[in-house]
């Protein structure tokens, strides 16, 4: 919660004081530091014209009373985390079928994956977590797939087949297919969409990251999101925002 217009001073309030509209979100960006005069309410380091951001006795730089100089305007604050590395992806192959009846020929893509991570009101929270967290379980989910064929065991387009040991057999669209049963993930879905994957694949993701108990996951994550590219520019987000 930020700190109420009134009780702001400062350079956000001497802005309106003067009745500019335009938000500039620091004051203390190199532009802005030549306005600065003796008339500026703003705390300084006594070097002329730079401002000091006031420190938390605890040494921290959340909560409402930090930097309320720094805020040009009232608003709702957020942080989003965003990982999307060149090694968070698995190779896969798959087949969508379509409505009616038909199907695509097996055939495979590098999918790349991307989280995103709304954070709670509080730059704090968002050091804790730190990215490692979020890619160590990526990469835990993802590998899982990487690799395989992707069958969507929920398909009514598929027949599964008796098969020899260690191997994998069914039916699909009336086309017959015997797989290493070691390269075949049988997925609780109804077609191998971007979609369904993005949605798999995130609440696998979740499940990994909150094993960790410590953490009160729903107090510091707001909303987060995954994203699957099968192929530059084409794909699918699944996203979720949690009630509070
Ligand atoms: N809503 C969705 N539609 C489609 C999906 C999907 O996941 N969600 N997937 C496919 C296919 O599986 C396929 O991999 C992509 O098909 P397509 O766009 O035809 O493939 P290309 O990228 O090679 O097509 P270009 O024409 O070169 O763009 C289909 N639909």
């Amino acid at each position: 919660m930020l700190a109420p217009v009134a009780r702001r001073t400062g350079w956000g309030a001497s802005r309106r004081k003067r009745g500019w509209t335009t938000y500039s979100p620091s004051p203390f960006a190199p532009a802005q530091r030549s306005r600065c005069s003796t008339s500026c309410k703003s705390r300084h380091t006594g070097q002329t014209g730079i401002a000091a951001i006031p420190a938390r006795p605890d040494g921290g730089t959340d909560g409402p009373n930090w930097s309320n100089s720094m805020i040009g305007q009232d608003g709702q604050r957020s942080w989003t985390i965003h990982i999307r590395k060149d090694n968070l992806k698995f190779s896969a192959a798959h087949m969508t079928v379509f409505p009616d009846g038909r199907k695509e020929g097996l055939h495979g893509h590098n999918y790349q994956v991307e989280l995103t991570v709304e954070l709670q009101d509080s730059p704090a929270l968002a050091r804790m977590l730190s990215y490692e967290v979020f890619k160590k379980a990526l990469r835990t989910v993802c590998d899982q797939w990487d690799e395989k064929v992707l069958i969507a065991g929920g398909n009514p387009w598929l027949e599964p087949l008796p098969a020899a040991e260690g191997e994998y057999a069914c039916r699909l669209c009336g086309k017959r297919y015997v797989l290493p049963a070691d390269e075949v993930a049988v997925l609780d879905m109804g077609n191998v969409t971007a979609e369904n994957l993005a949605r798999a694949l995130f609440e696998q993701f979740w499940v990994e990251l909150t094993r960790d108990c410590s953490v009160p996951w729903r107090e510091r994550v707001a909303a987060a999101g995954l994203r699957i590219d099968e192929s530059r520019g084409q794909g699918a987000t699944y996203s979720i925002r949690f009630g509070r």
